[in-house]
């Protein structure tokens, strides 16, 4: 399936990476390449361009990890930083001019394409799609959307006393596919660096995979 016309990336960068320390885990390296940048080369095998949602302050060294990138490259910058993560899709769907995006944070450099094109799939004709994980939790943060809705939806949940992203599926038609329904899919996928530790063992399994 071709998704690269109606499907747009969206990266999610706004967060302060607090338990990584110091550094902003979206431009922390792993194994040479940055972990944003891992993201938006996964990203390039269904779309042709994203939308990368960060502070003002984080912008310049992005730009820089993602320099030379194929893909078009777009910025929605935090207006007041941290809101927390639902601001964030927010602020990243309403740059979006396509119908559907696929919404992903920057610390999930395993990301798989094949698991865009499935929630894709789900997602035509509905508001989004989103995976429940086998022990019940859902997975919001690596989803399709429908943007304007779901960026609507969002508007209004930040405007509640649940702003959890979940709590604005509550208005909208999105589809949940279970994880075991999920084809071809690893669940390294769903793995996130939030940790320095995290990198550690992500950077080790790297170089396991590539002396095999
Ligand atoms: N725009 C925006 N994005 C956020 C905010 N908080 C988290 N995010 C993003 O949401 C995703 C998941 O958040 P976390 O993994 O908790 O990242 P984080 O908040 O930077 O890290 P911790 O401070 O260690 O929790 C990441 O891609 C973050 O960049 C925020 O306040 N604003």
């Amino acid at each position: 399936m071709s998704t690269s016309r109606t499907l747009e990336g969206v990266v999610l960068a706004g967060g302060y990476s607090t338990r990584f320390g110091e550094t902003d885990k979206a431009v922390a390296d792993l194994a040479g390449t940055p972990l944003i940048r891992r993201v938006v080369d996964r990203l390039a095998a269904v779309t042709d361009a994203v939308v990368i949602n960060c502070r003002d302050d984080q912008r310049e060294a992005i730009q820089a990890a993602l320099s030379g990138h194929d893909l078009e490259v777009r910025y929605a910058i935090d207006p007041v930083p941290d809101r927390g993560p639902l601001a964030g899709i927010a602020v990243g769907l309403e740059a979006v001019d396509r119908e559907y995006a696929a919404v992903v944070a920057c610390d999930m450099p395993f990301v798989e394409p094949a698991l865009f094109e499935q929630l894709y799939a789900h997602a035509r004709g509905h508001d989004g799609a989103v995976v429940r994980l086998e022990d019940g939790w859902y997975q919001p943060t690596q989803a399709v959307y429908r943007a304007e809705s779901m960026a609507r939806a969002c508007e209004e949940t930040l405007g509640s006393d649940d702003t959890r992203i979940l709590a604005a599926f509550d208005s909208l038609d999105v589809v949940t596919v279970e994880e075991a329904a999920l084809e071809g899919v690893s669940e390294t996928t769903f793995e996130s660096v939030d940790t320095p530790d995290d990198l550690r063992a992500a950077a080790h399994r790297l170089e396991e995979v590539s002396s095999r």
